[in-house]
């Protein structure tokens, strides 16, 4: 089987190289070499390589930076996968995408299902958003996973950040009133590999939306003391943490302060297992060091 993943760099998209690496041949391409604010190189490229699954992992992720570039984000988050989803359904292939829970306004008491009516704050959720439509109104097959607070010991994430701040700093303040399910971009891409097995199999679950996020829940706040006791541990923490208010810390863009998602739905389709957020943490840490370890078992 030959897998097409678009970006080569990214949190997701490496881990999904290593986790795919057992199931054919797997073409990563950057942004150098298919960009998806460039519809035509898109369709060169698939055309060419012609793959028999094409997963999307690349987008603009610059939620802040986004608010001054909505022509960009929307031609990369939005336009880009449309065409990618047309290419996909010209091949008869298809197309595994994923989303955010930037796509609700988080005034929901309840964790997200997928049926909930979407209502972005930000121009990073808006094109999300409308990421999702193109690809739906392609009618292909396709899976939209959708997932929030994604991490990994490579990129830009919260993760590295706060394990940069918290040595540099005396102190820190992170807000504790946005809640969610931080995601490892390992346990992404390891689920991502099964769900692909299955559908391999002849018992994979229905086409469609998707919500996938590590287990329970915790604010900002509960993310980076979590990360904190890691650098504890090896005696590296320096910063107190101080949990605050997100009106107390302005950003640009809007975030939800609730962005849990329900997972019921794939775990009820796809019989796929997802970890506890603090395991999937503590398995992404122990991978840090220089050898990698075998995560297949
Ligand atoms: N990060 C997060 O917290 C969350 C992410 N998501 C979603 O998960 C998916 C993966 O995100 P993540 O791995 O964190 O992303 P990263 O920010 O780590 O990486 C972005 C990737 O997108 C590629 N890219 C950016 N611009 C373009 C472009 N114009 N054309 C082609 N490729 C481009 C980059 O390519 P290159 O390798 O060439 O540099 C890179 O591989 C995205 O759909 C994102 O919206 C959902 C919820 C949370
Ligand atoms: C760095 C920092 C952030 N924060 C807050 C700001 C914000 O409310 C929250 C998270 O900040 P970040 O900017 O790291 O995260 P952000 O870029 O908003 O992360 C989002 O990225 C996109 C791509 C997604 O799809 C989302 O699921 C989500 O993961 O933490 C603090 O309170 N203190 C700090 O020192
Ligand atoms: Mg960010």
């Amino acid at each position: 089987m030959k897998i097409l993943i678009t970006g080569s760099t990214g949190q997701l998209s490496r881990e999904l190289q290593l986790a795919l690496a057992g199931e054919g041949k797997v073409l990563a391409l950057g942004h150098k070499v298919l960009d998806l604010a460039e519809p035509g190189q898109i369709r060169q490229q698939v055309r060419l390589l012609r793959p028999d699954l094409i997963i999307n992992a690349a987008a603009y992720t610059a939620v802040d930076v986004a608010q001054g570039e909505r022509d960009r984000a929307f031609a990369v988050n939005a336009i880009g996968p449309g065409v990618l989803a047309e290419e996909a359904a010209l091949l008869g292939v298809p197309l595994i995408h994923y989303s955010t829970d930037y796509v609700f306004n988080g005034r929901k008491a309840e964790p997200y299902g997928e049926d909930d009516q979407p209502a972005p704050l930000s121009v990073y959720g808006e094109s999300k958003l409308a990421g999702e439509q193109a690809i739906q109104a392609v009618g292909g097959e396709h899976l939209v996973l959708r997932t929030s607070w994604v991490y990994s010991t490579h990129g830009h994430n919260f993760l590295l950040t706060m394990q940069r701040l918290l040595q540099e700093r005396d102190s820190l303040s992170v807000v504790e009133d946005e809640i969610g399910a931080p995601t490892w971009a390992g346990t992404l891409a390891m689920v991502t590999a099964d769900m692909v097995r299955k559908w391999r199999g002849g018992n994979g679950g229905p086409s469609g939306l998707y919500h996938l996020t590590a287990s329970g829940e915790t604010s900002w706040y509960g993310f980076a003391s979590a990360i904190a006791e890691h650098l504890q541990r090896q005696g590296l923490l320096r910063a107190k943490i101080e949990p605050i208010r997100s009106a107390d810390y302005p950003t640009a863009a809007q975030r939800p302060l609730n962005s849990r998602l329900s997972c019921a739905r794939l775990q009820r389709d796809w019989q796929v297992e997802l970890p506890a957020w603090e395991a999937a943490l503590k398995q992404c840490l122990g991978n840090s060091g220089d050898v990698r370890m075998d995560r297949s078992a």
